[in-house]
């Protein structure tokens, strides 16, 4: 079938990348159904396209393809070919950055140079793992038998099911299957149903690059149960998900069926400190990025803001100065600061937050609306409460949305339960230039990453994953790789001659 003739509002150079159709068993295609379903630009409200809608049977031809060719790919490639490859594709991304930002910006809302520094972080984990094909090691064991040698060798674990969200619409891609590449794995990808055309486009990249038809598989859906294909089908050996707590909770579960191996990628609650001893500037700085990033919406973003009794209007005046010179609007439109929330339901969880914090002593010292002077989709203004408190919604929920809630506090004790008091541990941050504190509180806070001084610390060397319900596993850095290899162990016994 032809490509779907869908409208972009803007020009790409490489018209060919927007395309609305899976890649299922070798072929572009539409689903056996014809089904599909429209995807919203959250700047406008409006259908920015029709993408194919496919079936639980089509994942089922997806996966047994990729079974047989992950077959051929990892017995046919040396580690070097699968480099070379990863090389390619990762050129591919950097030479086509504007389009796929462009595209990226419009399906996911935020801003264009938002989109351009997320695709550049997408393809860093195809260079990355490109360099890390190369650098996989087994190990050579001193055996305690005698005329004995261990040693073990460094496995694909075969086929993977990637399902990623529609915040980071192309680096959430790339983070897991360029190291599954890597390792030589084939992948069956589900991709957000809100921002398929990102993950579409850069699988239409990788298969430029070279990557076998038969190990790479980009299968839309707004069907979650036709998904669920790949937590439970036996030739699916892994799954890799990131997005909510919940559905990472029913996904691990319907994969101990058949015991996958999974990464579970899922949500925060980060807690954000500001001690006495802070340097306020370098905070402000630090809220900026962490809790405005993304309109609000990334997995690291602080939540709660812990602020020392003693500088705490210092730091809400001055975050309130910076927040005031925000510019919303539609992300690709020029001088654009901050784009809109995903869709509806986004706005309707923010404003719950709000009003539930003001109900319950909350004092609002910015924002608290819908803006009136953006265009028609989905926006909500940066939004700035003290007083909050542990009783309300945004406490203990993970807000994703441009609301600043302040909590004061006005000891190291005191903020470090309340850091603490969550069932999630992704990201935490805290300001202080006391080395003494820096080095005991990044001990006690229970999170996977701390940012110390900086609200930014997500960098394809660093590796990305969180502890208690915020997930299992590690992505990017030199932890990433074996997180789709098995180990096997092989003894050689009775050398002698
Ligand atoms: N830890 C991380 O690295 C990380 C990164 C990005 C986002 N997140 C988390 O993701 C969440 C936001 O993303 P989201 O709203 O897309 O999450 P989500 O869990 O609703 O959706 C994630 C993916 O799962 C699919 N899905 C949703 N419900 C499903 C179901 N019942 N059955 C099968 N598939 C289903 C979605 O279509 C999407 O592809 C936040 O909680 C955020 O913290 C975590
Ligand atoms: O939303 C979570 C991922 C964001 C990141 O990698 O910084």
């Amino acid at each position: 079938m032809e490509q779907s003739h869908n409208q972009l509002p803007v020009q790409l150079k490489n018209p060919a990348l927007f395309d609305s159709r899976g890649f299922v068993a070798g072929n572009w295609k539409s689903a056996a159904s014809n089904k599909t379903f429209p995807v919203i630009e959250p700047s406008s409200g409006q259908v920015l396209g029709i993408c194919a809608d496919f079936s639980q049977q089509d994942f089922v031809e997806a996966i047994e393809d990729a079974d047989r060719g992950f077959r051929k790919y990892f017995f046919s490639t040396t580690a070097k070919q699968r480099s070379v490859l990863l090389r390619k594709w990762n050129d591919l991304i950097l030479q086509n950055l504007d389009d796929l930002a462009n595209i990226l910006s419009l399906e996911n809302g935020k801003t264009l140079a938002e989109a351009k520094g997320e695709v550049a972080y997408a393809a860093s984990f195809v260079a990355w793992f490109a360099e890390e094909a190369v650098r996989s090691y087994g190990d050579v064991i001193p055996s305690s038998y005698q005329n004995t040698t261990a040693m073990t060798f460094k496995e694909p674990v075969g086929v993977c099911g990637i399902i990623t969200p529609w915040n980071f619409p192309a680096a959430m891609i790339t983070r897991k299957i360029a190291p599954a590449f890597a390792a030589g794995c084939a992948v069956v990808i589900k991709p957000p149903s809100e921002t398929p055309f990102s993950a579409i486009a850069l699988v239409r990249l990788a298969l430029e690059a070279g990557f076998p038809p038969d190990i790479v598989h980009v299968v839309p859906t707004k069907d979650r149960n036709a998904s669920l294909e790949l937590a439970t089908h036996p030739k699916v050996k892994k799954i890799s998900f990131t997005g909510s707590t919940n559905v990472g909770k029913m996904l691990t579960k319907l994969a101990a069926g058949t015991i996958k191996r999974v990464s579970m990628e899922l949500g925060g609650n980060a807690p954000f400190i500001v001690f006495d001893d802070a340097n306020i500037a370098k905070a402000i700085e630090g809220a900026l990025i962490c809790k405005f990033r993304s309109s609000g919406q990334t997995c690291v973003c602080a939540n709660r803001l812990y602020v020392h009794q003693d500088v705490l209007e210092d730091f809400t005046q001055g975050l309130i100065r910076r927040v005031s010179s925000f510019k919303l609007g539609r992300g690709i439109d020029e001088g654009v600061t901050h784009g809109p929330l995903v869709n509806a339901a986004a706005v309707d969880k923010v404003k719950s937050h709000v009003q539930d914090a003001l109900q319950k002593g909350g004092q609002l010292r910015y924002g608290g609306d819908v803006p009136s002077d953006t265009p028609p989709g989905f926006f909500y203004q940066p939004t700035i409460i003290t007083h909050a408190n542990k009783d309300m919604l945004l406490a203990t929920d993970e807000t994703f949305g441009p609301i600043a809630a302040i909590f004061p506090f006005s000891s190291e004790d005191e903020v470090i339960e309340m850091a603490n008091d969550t069932e999630f541990g992704l990201a935490g941050y805290f300001f202080s230039e006391n080395v003494n504190r820096v080095l005991r509180v990044a001990q006690r806070l229970e999170c996977g990453m701390v940012g110390v001084n900086t609200g930014l610390m997500s960098a394809v060397e660093t590796p990305f994953g969180g502890v208690k319900e915020s997930g299992i596993g590690h992505e990017g850095s030199k932890y990433g790789l074996g997180e789709y290899q098995n180990i096997k162990a092989v003894t050689i016994g009775n050398q002698s001659a």
